[in-house]
C-alpha cells in the first residue's frame, strides 16, 4: 500500500479549508505507486487525489512538477489539474509533508496493451514534448547521469550475490552511459521521466471510444533530452515482465510518437544508448529501494533484475 504518511478524514476536511471544493466527505488509500502517499479524496464537489509528498520527491521540485500538469492541461493535454487553493497556491503541507490535491481521473491503466493502445501511447507521449514547449519552468533530472554514480556507490557495501553481479557491471558502463548528454545535437524541453504503463490512465472518451484520458505522476518530469523520454517509455512499454523485448510493442509505440514528433537523424542515432541509460536508471533506483527497504512500510520494492535484462536489447541495437 503506498501510505507512507496516514491522514484520518478529520485532517483531510481541516485541510481542504484552504480550498475551494467543500468538505471531505470520503477518503481513501490508494494501494498503488511506490513513491508518496495517495489517497481518493470524496468532497462535496467532487473526486481528487490528495498526495503527500515523501522522501525521493524533493518540495523544492513541486512547483515544477504541478506546474507543468497545469500548464498541459491547460493545453488540453490529456492530464488532471492540480487544484489551486483559494490563495492561488498548488503546494500545502499536511501531517509534517508537502501536500497537494489533483482532480481525479478516471480510467485505468493498461496491463497487457494492444498495439494500437501503444500506438496512441506514443502519439500522447510525443504530445506531450510538443505541448510542454513552451513552459518556462527549469528542473534538473534528478535522477540523470549525475545521480547514477551516487546511488551505485551507496548500493556498493550492500549489494550481495546476483545484485553484486549487476552492479558491478553496471558500474563499469556508467562513464560510457553519459555520453548521449555531451551530444548538443539532441534537443531538450520538459520531460515526464516515467511514462509507464501504470501512469497512462485509459478511459472511454465522449464518442464512446476507449483514449488515454489521464496521464499523472509528474513527480520525476524535468528538463532534459527529449529522446530520453522516448526511451524510457519504450523501456517500460515494449518489454515483458521479465524484460525481453515485445518487438511489435516496440514498433508500435514508436511509430505512434513518430506519427505526432519525428525523430532528428541524430535522435534516432542514440536512442539505443538512451535506451540502456534509462534501464540501468531504472534497475538503479529499484536496486537502491530493495537493498534500503525498510520492512515496516508495507510497498513491496520493484525488481531490478527484469529492468538489466533490457540492456542485452539496447546494446544489441547499438550494434546494428
Ligand atoms: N489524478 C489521479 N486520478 C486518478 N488516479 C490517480 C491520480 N493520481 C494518482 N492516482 C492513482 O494513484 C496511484 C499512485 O499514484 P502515483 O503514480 O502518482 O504514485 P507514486 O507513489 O508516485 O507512484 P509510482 O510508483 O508510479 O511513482 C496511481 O497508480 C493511480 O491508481
Ligand atoms: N516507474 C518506476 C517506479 C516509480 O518511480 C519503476 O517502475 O521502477
Amino acid at each position: 500500500m503506498a501510505v507512507f504518511t496516514p491522514v484520518t478524514l478529520k485532517q483531510a476536511d481541516a485541510y481542504l479549508m484552504r480550498y475551494p471544493l467543500g468538505g471531505a466527505k470520503a477518503l481513501t488509500p490508494i494501494a498503488e505507486g511506490v513513491e508518496n502517499t495517495n489517497y481518493r479524496l470524496e468532497t462535496d464537489q467532487g473526486t481528487y487525489v490528495l498526495t503527500l509528498f515523501e522522501g525521493r520527491t524533493d518540495a523544492a521540485s513541486l512547483p515544477f512538477c504541478l506546474g507543468l500538469a497545469r500548464h498541459l492541461a491547460a493545453h488540453g493535454f490529456p492530464t488532471p489539474a492540480p487544484v489551486l487553493d483559494s490563495e492561488g497556491e498548488m503546494i500545502g503541507a499536511l501531517n509534517g509533508r508537502a501536500a497537494a490535491v489533483v482532480n481525479w481521473a478516471a480510467g485505468a491503466w493498461k496491463r497487457e496493451p494492444t498495439d494500437k493502445e501503444q500506438y496512441r501511447a506514443g502519439q500522447v507521449l510525443a504530445l506531450l514534448h510538443l505541448d510542454a514547449a513552451g513552459y518556462a519552468g527549469q528542473r534538473k533530472n534528478p535522477v540523470g547521469p549525475e545521480a547514477w554514480n551516487a546511488l551505485a556507490e551507496r548500493c556498493d557495501p550492500a549489494a550481495r550475490g546476483v545484485d553484486r553481479k549487476m552492479l558491478d557491471q553496471i558500474q563499469a558502463l556508467l562513464p560510457r552511459l553519459a555520453e548521449p548528454w555531451s551530444d548538443p545535437a539532441l534537443p531538450h524541453g520538459p520531460i515526464h521521466a516515467d511514462y509507464f504503463p501504470d501512469n497512462v490512465l485509459f478511459a472511454e472518451n465522449e464518442h464512446g471510444k476507449c483514449d488515454i484520458g489521464g496521464v499523472i505522476d509528474f513527480y520525476f518530469a524535468c528538463v532534459d533530452v527529449l529522446a530520453y523520454d522516448l526511451a524510457i517509455a519504450l523501456s517500460a512499454w515494449g518489454f515483458d515482465a521479465e524484460g525481453r523485448p515485445m518487438p511489435s510493442a516496440l514498433r508500435a509505440f514508436q511509430k505512434g510518437y513518430e506519427s505526432v514528433r519525428p525523430l532528428t537523424p541524430a535522435e534516432t542515432a542514440a536512442l539505443p544508448g538512451l535506451g540502456a541509460a534509462a534501464a540501468v536508471r531504472f534497475t538503479l533506483t529499484r536496486l537502491h529501494d530493495r537493498l534500503f527497504h525498510d520492512p515496516a512500510n508495507l510497498v513491496t520494492p520493484k525488481d531490478p533484475a527484469p529492468f538489466f535484462r533490457r540492456l542485452d536489447y539496447w546494446k544489441a541495437a547499438e550494434t546494428v
